[in-house]
């Protein structure tokens, strides 16, 4: 991996360790994103992506009116070229994040995600009982161009001085966003466009 990478990562690990959260523009090249997304277009041709649902093991419940996105989770056993390319960039982010927060993480899932026109992801935070091993969320958008009149930001609820402060961030392909998963809440707002991404998370637990 290149040093602007290992800067790149240094840098917004910083950012994560002052304010629970950073956005990073342009975290992979456009050549990869492409790639990335015509992957994840044929997955989606071929079927395999399937409703999001949520909570996990017997609260496991499908809730169109909670979060309406399709999903396709990644075997961590048996990853794509390009798939495992990605896990070895966050896993660097993982590295970088132990040194600086002493979290503790020790593996990463993820999921493709496409959220078709019209769908949403209500407020929730990604820690919660069930998955306590959830510490840190990284998402990274594939989307081909994006505008403001497209819809489906990410809104973060960020604590200020008044209480809450709103952080709109639109999915941009090449885009990653880190956070605290029990820390911050946030919400996909309705998307008006097909919306896709990567959503993962570092947990501090093997797999
Ligand atoms: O795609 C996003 O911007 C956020 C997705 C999300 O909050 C989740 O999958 O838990
Ligand atoms: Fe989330």
């Amino acid at each position: 991996m290149s040093e602007n990478m290992d800067e790149k990562i240094a840098d917004m690990v910083q950012e994560v360790y002052q304010n629970g959260y950073a956005v990073l523009d342009n975290f992979i090249t456009e050549n990869f994103r492409k790639l990335l997304l015509d992957e994840q277009q044929d997955l989606l041709r071929h079927g395999q992506f399937r409703h999001a649902g949520i909570g996990k093991g017997d609260a496991f419940s499908i809730r169109p009116e909670i979060r309406s996105d399709k999903v396709m989770w990644m075997d961590s056993f048996n990853l794509t070229p390009l798939q495992n390319q990605y896990w070895a960039m966050i896993d660097q982010v993982r590295t970088s994040i132990n040194q600086r927060c002493f979290l503790g993480l020790r593996s990463f899932e993820a999921h493709f995600a496409m959220y078709p026109p019209g769908s949403f992801y209500l407020r929730h935070l990604d820690q919660f009982h069930q998955v306590k091993y959830r510490v840190v969320t990284i998402i990274l958008y594939l989307n081909d161009s994006w505008t403001p009149e497209d819809g489906g930001a990410l809104r973060m609820y960020l604590p200020s001085s008044e209480g809450e402060e709103i952080l709109d961030i639109y999915p941009e392909g090449g885009k990653l966003v880190v956070f605290l998963s029990a820390e911050i809440p946030h919400e996909v707002m309705t998307t008006y466009k097909e919306r896709i991404s990567i959503t993962g998370w570092l947990r501090d637990i093997e797999y």
